[in-house]
């Protein structure tokens, strides 16, 4: 067959039928797809039974299948050794996805979203994939709530932001260390939207995180003169978020590292309470093409 012929055949898959290649040429290219796809296919199967055999030995211990900091540190490694014209962003999807299904695979595993735009909605179901069952709530306290009594594993609420109003502002009343951060939503870019998940209990480090403290303050302090103080105590802040509900002043600093509970850095804070909220892995950057 002729190279004109071949490209008025097979139109509709320019990559595989770059002009003057025969449909063999073609065939021969999918049969290598088809037996890379086997291989890969054995390879998800095979990986699944790992995960099973994990969950069944019962060496994990803590309620929810959920480890955000592996699974950051499962993506960074990827990411690192990534090359080729696949985009980064779908390793990563593609990724997401096979945490989810292993998560499911551990028993249930249900998010309560409170999604305060429909982005957030959209975040919740990227990251955890579309095998998960995510269950909307209207109030952030009501997906908090579900997580506390175990009809979900996991919230993902609005990442706070400053000058919102009370009843958005979860963070002020999250019931740490009981409940806490684990997981900062996307992964993949820093975008517009953003998303934190709540677990019961604490994050596992990825080795590279970032920590939410809580600070309780009566009276006017500035936000210059908060930021003195964390960092006099060694907690230098890369964000604070400052405000005042009734005769409360709180501030939510963000620290980078781990900062857990006992942490000796926070006995030598100048404020009424320091409560660490959790922690993070820091979000890979990257265009998620
Ligand atoms: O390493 C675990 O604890 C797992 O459950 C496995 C696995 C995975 O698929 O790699 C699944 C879910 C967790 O969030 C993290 C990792």
């Amino acid at each position: 067959m002729t190279a004109a012929s071949d490209t008025k055949t097979a139109p509709a898959t320019p990559a595989a039928t770059a002009p003057g290649t025969p449909p063999e040429a073609l065939a021969a290219l999918r049969a290598e797809i088809d037996r890379l796809d086997d291989q890969l296919h054995d390879l998800v199967m095979r990986r699944a039974e790992v995960v099973a055999s994990l969950a069944a030995s019962g060496v994990k211990r803590g309620g929810s299948p959920l480890r955000p900091g592996r699974e950051a540190m499962i993506l960074r490694r990827l990411l690192a050794r990534h090359a080729g014209a696949l985009p980064g962003g779908a390793v990563v999807r593609l990724w997401r996805e096979i945490f989810g299904a292993s998560s499911a695979m551990q028993g249930g595993f249900t998010v309560a979203v409170y999604a305060r735009e429909e982005a957030q909605l959209r975040l919740a179901r990227d990251h955890f994939g579309g095998a998960i069952p995510l269950r909307p709530l209207p109030t952030a306290a009501r997906a908090l709530a579900a997580v506390a009594a175990g009809e979900a594993q996991v919230a993902v609420l609005p990442a706070p932001e400053e000058g919102e109003p009370a009843e958005q502002a979860w963070w002020t009343g999250l019931d740490a260390p009981r409940l806490q951060v684990v997981a900062r939503l996307p992964f993949w870019s820093e975008g517009e939207a953003a998303a934190l998940a709540v677990a019961p209990g604490a994050a596992d480090p990825s080795g590279d995180d970032r920590s939410l403290l809580r600070l309780e303050m009566a009276g006017d302090r500035g936000r210059a003169q908060v930021a003195a103080a964390l960092a006099a105590a060694g907690l230098p802040p890369r964000s604070l978020l400052l405000r005042r509900d009734g005769g409360v002043v709180r501030a939510l600093a963000e620290i980078d590292g781990v900062v857990e509970d006992g942490d000796a850095r926070l006995a030598a804070l100048p404020f009424d309470r320091a409560l660490p909220l959790g922690f993070h892995a820091v979000p890979e950057r990257g265009n998620p093409g």
